[in-house]
């Protein structure tokens, strides 16, 4: 078998200015090409724990523990070293697009220069590889898109566009922190649908935050629940939505029943976390 692409071993995430403990001992493991998902509720250190695999947290925040990725410990590489691995080897979808971007300049430059610095593409293999990218996530008149600034485009189109950033630079992990978050329903569903087809299309490993249960069920093959900087339940997604041991998974579990039947009346009738 295959060993896992990635390996957290007792993470622990501090602020250094007030000695408040923000991830405690939190070990786990993502086998490639599936996807585990981490819930739990706000503040309970999903967000600090994917920066942390990244080393994206803000230098006052400080953490140890060890970290592999395709074997190879992040906590020894350089920060060059460790730009490279971002982006081409694991990619991160953000909760709000717009910060992911630089809004001083138009979408296609920055999709322009990542690809670049990953690849040695020409100027007109790249828009050739962005426009069917982008096509394939169903984004209308991608060349269009290209020139457009990230404040002239919604939320549900800036994530698209990060899926297809992703398509073109084929990650083998993908960190996505509540990427469906900042969206309406409808655009949430044209989302995860998109990070369903890209895991069926370039097979990639998926770290996926979210506190939608109704998401998770459709994205995750296990399921880590945080709460206060901890992991108080583990599993596949199957055995934790019918069979929570812990009562705050429970309460998660039964919340989202609520909020689903709730949803459903309200439609008329309609299910749509069923389509
Ligand atoms: N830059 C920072 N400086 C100090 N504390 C921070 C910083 N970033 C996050 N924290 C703290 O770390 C804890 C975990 O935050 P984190 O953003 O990981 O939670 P989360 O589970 O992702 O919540 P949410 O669902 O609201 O995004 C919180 O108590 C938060 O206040």
């Amino acid at each position: 078998m295959r060993k896992n692409i990635l390996e957290v071993s007792h993470l622990r995430v501090w602020d250094e200015a007030t000695g408040n403990v923000l991830v405690r001992d939190s070990s786990f493991q993502v086998r490639p090409g599936s996807c585990l998902s981490i819930v739990g509720e706000s503040g309970s250190g999903k967000s600090v724990t994917c920066r942390a695999v990244m080393r994206l947290n803000k230098s006052g925040i400080r953490q140890s523990g060890d970290i592999r990725f395709d074997g190879v410990e992040l906590g020894r590489l350089s920060e060059k070293e460790m730009r490279n691995i971002r982006g081409k080897q694991i990619c991160m979808i953000l909760q709000h697009g717009m910060s992911a971007f630089d809004p001083s300049r138009p979408i296609g430059v920055h999709v322009a220069e990542t690809l670049a610095r990953h690849y040695g593409w020409s100027k007109s293999e790249i828009t050739a590889k962005a426009k069917s990218a982008m096509e394939s996530v169903r984004l209308k008149d991608p060349i269009g898109v290209l020139h457009k600034y990230p404040h002239q485009l919604s939320g549900g189109m800036l994530q698209r566009i990060m899926i297809a950033l992703a398509l073109m630079l084929e990650p083998d992990l993908i960190i996505a922190d509540e990427p469906t978050t900042a969206l309406d329903t409808v655009s949430q569903f044209e989302v995860v649908e998109q990070l369903m087809a890209l895991r069926e299309r370039i097979g990639c490993a998926m770290l996926f935050v979210s506190h939608d249960l109704g998401v998770v069920g459709k994205l995750a093959d296990d399921i880590l629940v945080m709460k206060e900087g901890e992991i108080v339940e583990r599993g596949s997604a199957e055995v934790l939505f019918s069979n929570a041991r812990h009562a705050y998974t429970r309460e998660l579990v039964s919340a989202k029943r609520v909020l689903h039947e709730h949803f459903t009346k309200v439609m008329g009738g309609v299910d749509l976390a069923d389509r």
